[in-house]
């Protein structure tokens, strides 16, 4: 009797306004957020956690004092195992969920797999572009804390899925839908430019992408795979990247800017966030509200905020599909290609597969057993 184990990682989020502060430092004080030394990163995770504070409870107030983003997680979840059941992949299967910065974390996480007894574990972030401050944070984490509870079954990893085609699908007929809702209000308002499409990602410091982190990349892969499959002939479009915070310089253009600069156009807004998978601050608040204000009062004339993919079908399939071939890969599946017709291919172009025991394989992830913590 086989079975197999899925874990779906994401960040978490405060449950409680009490839960805002520890949840920031959990945060700060990750060496992929902080790459300083323990001590230092500890004292200033306690210094900024203790400054952001409340701000991110004013955030979290807004939206009824916590992150709705474990409900929306634990629906994609049951979602998800609906569709793997009905696959057949394993005779027993299980989604289980692994936050990074608020429960349920990690070493809760690893402890049910292990009482699950899976013959095979499928590691998929809920992250379709890979970030080391986000999928490698939280892959690391896994493969720490497994180790050390000597969790052993056999590991796949999903790196990465920028141009996932049930992921795609979804996220390119929702913006159809929202395109479709701003041309209505640009009838309404009798306007002659058409409506602007801005992909908002979230952001991060430029000097992560000088590193070589491949988000940046990835999320324009994104953009550019549902502007294809979207098909819509001179739509006008761009990525940018909200989010912002801490001293560092980071990359651009910020949502904010362009949301300001359509104003002054004139022109109708469609903002789609596609780093997002589900609902929770960062869309809920900063897109609608605060984003929602400035165009207003930047004379944006019409402001539509397409939904994040969350549990549209496509994606959910899409999900299994990569859960699927992770078990079962074929010819053409990520980054296992060594040789062949498809060497040197990226493991994005195709959806990743990366074995645990062979990390080194997969251009995106470095392997944590040999990156040294900070
Ligand atoms: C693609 C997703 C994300 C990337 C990349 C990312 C990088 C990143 N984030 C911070 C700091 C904060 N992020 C916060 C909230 C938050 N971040 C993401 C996703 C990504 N972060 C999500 C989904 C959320 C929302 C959590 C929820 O509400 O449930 C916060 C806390 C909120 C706040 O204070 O504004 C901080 C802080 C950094 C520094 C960073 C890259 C280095
Ligand atoms: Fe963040
Ligand atoms: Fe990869």
């Amino acid at each position: 009797m086989s079975r197999l184990a899925v874990v779906v990682f994401n960040l978490g989020g405060p449950d409680s306004l009490k839960a805002v502060k520890p949840f920031l430092f959990n945060l700060f004080n990750d060496p992929a957020i902080i790459g300083l030394p323990a001590p230092v990163r500890w004292i200033l995770a306690r210094l900024i956690s203790g400054r952001r504070a409340p701000v991110a409870r004013a955030i979290y107030d807004r939206i009824g004092g916590r992150s709705p983003l474990v409900e929306q997680t634990k629906a994609q979840t049951d979602a998800l195992a609906a569709v793997l059941a009905d696959r057949g992949l394993a005779d027993e299967i299980g989604v289980f969920i692994a936050m990074r910065y608020w429960h349920p974390m990690t070493r809760a996480a690893v402890d049910e797999v292990k009482r699950f007894k899976p013959d095979t574990v499928v590691l998929l972030p809920l992250y379709p572009q890979h970030s080391g401050s986000t999928s490698g944070s939280s892959l690391r984490a896994w493969v720490e804390i497994a180790e050390a509870r000597g969790l052993s079954a056999e590991t796949l990893t999903v790196c990465c899925y920028p141009t996932e085609a049930g992921f795609v699908t979804a996220l390119a007929n929702l913006t159809l839908e929202g395109l479709g809702r701003a041309r209505a209000g640009v009838e309404i308002h009798g306007l002659t430019a058409g409506p602007r499409v801005l992909f908002s990602a979230h952001g991060l410091p430029k000097t992560s992408i000088e590193k070589g982190d491949p988000y940046q990349s990835q999320v324009e892969m994104t953009a550019r795979a549902v502007i294809e499959q979207m098909d819509q002939p001179d739509l006008d479009w761009l990525v940018c990247y909200q989010s912002r915070v801490g001293p560092l310089e980071w990359i651009g253009p910020d949502t904010e800017s362009e949301i300001v600069r359509a104003g002054a156009d004139g022109v109708p807004l469609v903002v789609v966030p596609l780093a997002f998978v589900s609902e929770h601050s960062e869309t809920l608040v900063e897109l609608d509200l605060e984003y929602g204000d400035l165009a207003r009062e930047r004379g944006v004339p019409v402001y539509v905020r397409v939904p994040t993919v969350q549990t549209h079908a496509a994606f959910i399939e899409g999900l299994a599909d990569l859960v699927s071939r992770a078990v079962n890969p074929t010819e053409g599946d990520g980054c296992l290609i060594e040789a062949g017709p498809a060497q040197g291919r990226l493991c994005s172009q195709v959806g990743a597969r990366v074995c645990a025991e062979t990390w080194s394989m997969c251009p995106h992830v470095p392997n944590p057993r040999q990156t040294k913590t900070p």
